[in-house]
């Protein structure tokens, strides 16, 4: 009996799979789904299901998701101008109450709306859920170009992650569900706090002491100025390419967090093509990966 070659690629697929299958299992993986990334249905459709694969062959997954072009989208149907400061969008208390409403209202419900539908049971909450994120206001400083004097700037509500109560996401893991995080903190203060995705879904992987936490983006990954693809970076490698200017604007607290991240024990961090299908499976179950690895 012949075999037909197409069933023994898909075979030699999972063979290949195989040893990834055995060493990421019962391990967490963190996963950021970028709001640039999230614009394409057939492309959401397949990251639910990748998500959904990863819980059924015995890995956590935990998903937070961005949607910074869609608060823009808002914002501008509202009259509201946004200004962003090293990718950091400055957060009045309207923006903050904007924000909230797309991020933990649209975007968190399409995306459990879509893992569900591929067979999984997801759960959306924010950082307010169970008092599991608490921020603190970010605090930045600008060089002034004429007289070289440090600033500091006012973002307004924009939190980072100080305290991140991992028992919220171990339970919702632990009965079987997938947790979906919008990025929203709550302050010791009482208020809202808007924070970059990238920067959650470090402090979450640092918390859950993750294996991998990936960021799904609209680039192949970090790329040199010819546009080359940097596909393995350490602390020392990022640090020259942020001093000389190839790494700017959104990918700066990307690549802040992977640093974060790996310090804070995550074995390693990868930057990935989210416009890409499958991308988050073929960088987890093939031998060549895909995207920028970024490790200690
Ligand atoms: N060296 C670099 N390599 C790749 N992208 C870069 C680099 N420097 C800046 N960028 C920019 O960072 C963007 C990704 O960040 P961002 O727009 O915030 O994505 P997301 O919405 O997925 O979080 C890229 O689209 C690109 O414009
Ligand atoms: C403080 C800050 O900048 N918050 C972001 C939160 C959303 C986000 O990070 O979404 P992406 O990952 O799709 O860019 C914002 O307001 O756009």
């Amino acid at each position: 009996m012949s075999i037909d070659p197409i069933n023994l690629a898909k075979a030699e697929t999972l063979t290949e799979a195989l040893p990834y299958l055995q060493r990421y299992a019962g391990k967490t993986f963190v996963v950021k789904y970028g709001g640039h990334a999230m614009g394409d249905a057939a492309l959401a459709r397949d990251f639910a299901s990748d998500v959904v694969l990863l819980k059924a062959v015995g890995i956590n997954p935990v998903v937070v998701h961005g949607g910074g072009p869609q608060i823009g989208a808002m914002l501008k149907k509202l009259g509201v101008e946004s200004e962003f400061v090293d990718g950091l969008r400055v957060t009045d208390a309207e923006t903050a109450k904007v924000a909230e409403m797309v991020l933990s209202g649209a975007i968190n419900k399409e995306l459990v709306g879509w893992i569900n539908a591929a067979g999984g049971r997801a759960l959306g909450i924010s950082g307010k859920d169970g008092g599991f994120v608490t921020a603190t206001k970010v605090q930045r400083t600008q060089k002034d170009p004429d007289s070289n004097i440090e600033r500091n700037i006012d973002l307004g509500f924009v939190g980072e992650p100080e305290k991140v109560d991992r028992s919220v996401i171990d339970t919702i893991s632990g009965a079987g569900m997938i947790p979906v995080i919008a990025p929203i903190g709550v302050g010791e203060d009482g208020h809202t706090y808007n924070i970059n995705a990238d920067t959650m879904a470090g402090a979450v992987a640092s918390a859950l002491g993750a294996s991998r936490l990936f960021l799904l983006t609209d680039v192949a990954g970090v790329l040199n100025k010819a546009g080359d693809l940097l596909t393995d970076l350490d602390p020392e490698a990022i640090a020259a390419l942020q001093a000389d200017g190839t790494i700017s604007g959104g990918m700066i607290p990307k690549i802040e967090t992977c640093v974060n991240a790996v310090e804070a024990g995550v074995d390693a961090a990868v930057i990935l093509d989210g416009r890409a299908s499958h991308a988050m499976l073929i960088e987890m179950f093939t031998d060549k990966g895909a995207g920028t690895l970024i490790h200690k």
